[in-house]
């Protein structure tokens, strides 16, 4: 998979060299290009923002040097691509758009700062994203958050293979609780079925808290969940038993 990011903080990004994104990009799974937008300003000052038409506050990016940034990245990787701009208005980042995210050959981020966008820029892209209802002032780490939670689905970036399927979310619902060695922890003891070495009890168990967890914290999970018939006779269970 390609990645290629447009930002005019390059230096962020430094922190994908590290951990399991790095080793990704050592074993060439993912290559990572980011492109500083601003080195494609025409203007004198090198200034990659102005201010808004009709007035207000703050400064916004202006069309001109992504547009210029993204010619040079469709002529170095000519192609299909998903081109991602980072926008607290766009649609809420989640498990089902890492997994598609993850299917691509090509994958674009825009980040922005100041106010955002000239709105022209937004016909560049394919989507509109936004990591939750919250500001913050680029789009740096929202960018580094979806790399990172999209690459867990690509083949052999995690070591285990299976562990992207078992986290939270990813079958809509919470994950149970874990517990590791020692067994007693200053009086605080294991759950017994976990020691117990029976498969079957502990998926059992594992299933019931997963569906406390979820229907406790996340109910709003539970409503659009793809639960198998064995899930929604324990649920049942569960509420009666509350
Ligand atoms: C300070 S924000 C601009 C906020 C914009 N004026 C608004 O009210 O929606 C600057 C940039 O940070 C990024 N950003 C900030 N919060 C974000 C979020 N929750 N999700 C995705 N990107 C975000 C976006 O690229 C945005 O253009």
């Amino acid at each position: 998979m390609d990645i290629t990011i447009l930002s005019i903080f390059p230096r962020m990004f430094q922190a994908l060299n590290e951990s399991l994104i790095g080793k990704a990009q050592e074993k060439e799974l993912v290559n990572i290009d980011v492109v500083d937008f601003r080195a494609f300003t025409t203007n004198k000052q090198n200034h990659v923002d102005d201010a808004p038409y009709g007035g207000g506050a703050g400064m916004l990016l202006q069309a001109q040097p992504i547009y210029d940034a993204m010619d040079y990245v469709e002529k170095k990787k000519p192609g299909k691509k998903r081109v991602v701009l980072l926008d607290p208005a766009g649609k809420t980042f989640n498990t089902a758009m890492a997994r598609d995210f993850a299917q691509e050959d090509q994958l674009v981020f825009i980040c922005g700062h100041y106010e955002g966008f000239d709105e022209r820029v937004k016909d560049l892209v394919t989507d509109e994203v936004s990591i939750g209802d919250y500001i913050l002032t680029g789009g740096e780490l929202p960018t580094m958050s979806m790399i990172d939670a999209t690459l867990r689905f690509v083949p052999g970036v995690l070591g285990n293979s299976f562990s992207a399927e078992e986290e939270s979310f990813s079958n809509g619902l919470l994950e149970y609780p874990q517990y590791s060695r020692p067994a007693d922890f200053c009086g605080k003891k294991v759950p017994e079925v976990l020691t117990s070495g029976d498969h079957e009890k502990i998926r059992l168990w594992r299933l019931t808290q997963a569906l406390k967890k979820t229907l406790e914290r996340r109910p709003d999970l539970l409503e659009g969940a793809d639960l198998t018939d064995e899930e929604k006779k324990l649920l049942h269970k569960i509420r009666q038993n509350n």
